[in-house]
């Protein structure tokens, strides 16, 4: 028989029901007590487990992989990422030419882009080579009156604009390697292959590199200096593939000593002027020392002549740039003939001390950087985004939907960097 209710004793579970806020607090302590020991166990495994990898984890081997696989990436270093061979042909010969340069290109394992100038805006693409490090081969062929084919005429037309445009100025295509070899007929004894001729001369006007002196291949077999064009042409690619693997191996030909104003005399010389940075500032003597065969390019003389020409007749603001180059130059010379003589040496460097710069080192860089051509050490100009907009065609400025001003004709100009007012609206 089960006892009466009232005989049970319920007093141990009403002291529990009454300090049950102590048995939570209770368990709320062991547990938090059980995390914490917990994370402390786990935080000493996690240090010894980091020492014992910091110990064993690069091993010697390891460390010596790292140091090979390092060696190999330098030594991966691309210097020649590939060859464009442009193309400018009517009769098909340039095109032949370009295939089988092409082919001989493949042959070294190298990527290679035949391309028919007909096809090629420069104005959007040409640019590019500065940094593309491929190698660009033009073959282009000169027709009547020393023009270019029609699939050509745009590119050269561009080309020779961009060449005395002083907006595109002396280094636009600075870092770009080319090659050219014209194809002619020596018959047309006054224009006898003038395309290659200018193509060469405006990319090097432009501030691009040429790897090699100009091929001229020659329809005319009594004149042909191999026998015939197909003869000139191989013997042209036989040099540049030579140079191109000289080129792709990062090798560099050192200057011979042959340059032609006879500046880089002994290769002691020049380094000595590569460590004083003379060769890299002054583009005119970097140039010396690229050409190989200086007699047989013509792209240093012409630009001087075209200077004369500019001085004799009505001088266009755009040729100023290469008239004070010229006005330049000829200073210089008469500074070194005075030096030489030992006549007003003092005074020359005094002056020279005097002068101080108006673009200080960093704003010459940042403006540089922002594409402002910097004239002397007070000026910058650099053509307006609504300019550029305007000349193709795709609008204007608020001038020109206002006032039908159009952008290319806009004066607004401030290229003093030394002006001192702050207006307000100056875009400077
Ligand atoms: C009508 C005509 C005009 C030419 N005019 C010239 C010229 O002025 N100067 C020159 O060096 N070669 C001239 N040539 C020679 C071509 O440049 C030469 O034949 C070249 O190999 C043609 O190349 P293509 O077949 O790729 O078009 C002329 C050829 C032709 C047919």
């Amino acid at each position: 028989m089960d006892p009466p209710l009232a005989t049970w004793d319920f007093s141990p579970l009403i002291s529990l029901w009454i300090n049950r806020f102590y048995i939570y607090l209770g368990f709320a302590f062991g547990i938090s007590l059980w995390i914490c020991f917990q994370i402390a166990i786990r935080k000493q495994l996690f240090i010894f487990k980091d020492k014992n990898s910091q110990e064993k984890s690069v091993p010697k081997t390891t460390q010596d992989l790292m140091t090979n696989s390092y060696i190999s990436l330098q030594k991966k270093e691309i210097f020649v990422s590939g060859v464009k061979i442009f193309y400018g042909s009517q009769t098909g010969t340039a095109k032949g030419f370009a295939t089988v340069l092409a082919e001989a290109i493949t042959s070294l394992d190298l990527p290679v882009a035949v391309i028919d100038l007909k096809e090629y805006d420069p104005d959007d693409h040409l640019v590019e080579e500065v940094t593309s490090k491929s190698i660009c081969a033009f073959l282009v062929a000169t027709y009547t009156d020393g023009r270019p084919t029609e699939s050509a005429e745009w590119f050269c037309q561009w080309l020779k604009e961009a060449s005395t445009d002083f907006r595109f100025g002396k280094t636009y295509l600075k870092g770009m390697r080319y090659a050219v070899f014209g194809l002619g007929n020596s018959a047309y004894a006054s224009h006898f292959n003038k395309v290659g001729k200018n193509v060469d001369k405006w990319l090097w006007m432009l501030g691009a590199h040429r790897i090699m002196t100009r091929g001229e291949g020659d329809c005319d077999v009594v004149k042909s200096k191999q026998g015939n064009i197909e003869a000139d042409f191989r013997a042209w690619k036989t040099k540049f593939i030579s140079q191109l693997q000289i080129l792709r191996k990062g090798e560099k030909k050192p200057c011979d000593g042959n340059c032609k104003k006879g500046k880089c005399k002994s290769n002691e010389h020049i380094s000595e002027e590569i460590e004083t940075g003379s060769h890299a500032q002054d583009g005119l003597h970097q140039r010396d020392t690229e050409e190989e065969e200086p007699f047989e390019s013509t792209s240093e003389e012409e630009p001087d002549t075209e200077d004369h020409q500019s001085l004799s007749s009505v001088v266009d603001v755009e040729d100023l740039g290469k008239i004070m180059n010229r006005v330049k130059k000829e200073k210089r010379e008469m500074e070194h003939k005075e030096e030489k003589t030992g006549l007003f040496r003092n005074t020359v460097k005094n002056e020279a001390s005097e002068r101080r710069a108006m673009i200080t080192p960093a704003l010459r860089e940042a403006l540089t950087k922002q594409g402002y051509q910097l004239i002397g050490s007070h000026s910058g100009v650099k053509l307006c985004r609504w300019t550029k907009l305007m000349l193709r065609g795709r609008g204007g400025c608020y001038k020109h939907t206002f006032y039908g001003i159009e952008s290319h004709r806009c004066m607004e100009t401030t290229p003093s960097l030394a002006c001192a007012n702050k207006c307000v609206f100056c875009w400077r």
